[in-house]
């Protein structure tokens, strides 16, 4: 009844990989990290690392942009089970949508529990600056109107349902958390939280289409993450998610400037430090044991 292509990531793929991995190392990860463009840091605090790299990995799509290193990395950090994706993949890499987010649903069989995705985003909001770090609290998928959807196709309730709600995607608690660390850290000046909006890329927006976003209500644009997120609530995962605002949108025919993806890689090299500090600092802060932060 679904065509192939359109019948999602299926669990027997993922339960093989995440098989697969299991039976390579002892790690039995709680929280999965996604590393956004230029933001791979994250992955080099884990302690004690086990690194496969995605060629090597059944069934793992490649990375194929400059900034996602394509390696998946076991260890602890914080003293916490985590694994860690260096690199993600994107629509505009011209993978079907269900294999961008197929990472999600093997998190989930490998024991995740609460995942942790960051990006590099364009700022739309006119009060934003670049270096600012916007805690994500609800999303626009764009590509979902034109039915790009990563549950689009036959639904596997081996994974979740049907329908599964998204107006509590970006979890509360731990956006909570994200403000108290990050008060306490000295990021006041520079953390925001807002609505990021994914579209399908590689193109930067026009100065049309950035103008319309903002009217939209999104306060940063990317594209990735949302994907991602979708599949991790619909499998029953806690999600956070940050934005890492690399540059500003262009809203104004006078001006001279160009988004570019040196810019991103340069901003996120500025501020990683900082996001490191706040995202394990956070890690440090969140008990499993009783599922709650
Ligand atoms: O969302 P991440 O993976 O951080 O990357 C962002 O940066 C790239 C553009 O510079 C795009 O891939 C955009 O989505
Ligand atoms: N779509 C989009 N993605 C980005 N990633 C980093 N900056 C941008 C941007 O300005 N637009």
């Amino acid at each position: 009844m679904f065509p192939e292509s359109t019948t999602g990531s299926c669990y027997e793929e993922c339960k093989s990989t995440a098989e697969w991995l299991l039976a390579q190392m002892e790690v039995r990860p709680l929280l999965g990290i996604v590393c956004g463009s230029g933001l791979g840091g994250l992955a080099e605090m884990l302690k004690d690392q086990v690194v496969f790299r995605y060629e090597d990995i059944p069934n793992f799509p490649q990375s194929t942009v400059r900034g996602h290193a394509g390696r998946l990395v076991f260890g602890t950090l914080k003293g916490k089970p985590c694994v860690c994706m260096q690199g993600r993949f994107h629509l505009y890499e011209g993978y079907p949508v269900q294999k961008t987010t197929l990472p999600m649903r093997i998190f989930k069989l490998l024991g995740v529990e609460m995942v942790i995705l960051t990006n590099a985003a364009g700022g739309l909001n006119e009060d934003y600056k670049v270096g600012d770090i916007m805690i994500i609290k609800d999303h626009i998928n764009m590509p979902g109107f034109a039915g790009v959807n990563p549950l689009a196709g036959q639904n596997d309730e081996r994974f979740g349902v049907r329908f599964p709600c998204m107006s509590d995607a970006y979890d509360r608690d731990l956006r909570q958390l994200a403000q108290d660390v990050g008060e306490e850290l000295g990021y006041k000046d520079f953390l925001r939280e807002g609505v990021y909006c994914v579209l399908g890329g590689p193109s930067f927006e026009t100065i049309a289409e950035c103008r319309m976003l903002y009217r939209l209500g999104a306060d940063a644009v990317g594209m990735s993450t949302v994907h991602e997120v979708i599949v991790a609530r619909h499998c029953g995962m806690r999600v956070f998610a940050l934005s890492l605002i690399t540059n500003k949108a262009v809203m104004d025919y006078n001006s001279e400037e160009k988004a570019n993806h040196e810019e991103v890689l340069q901003t996120g090299k500025q501020r990683a430090e900082q996001l490191e500090e706040l995202v394990s600092t956070m890690v440090a802060r969140i008990e499993h044991n009783n599922n709650s932060v």
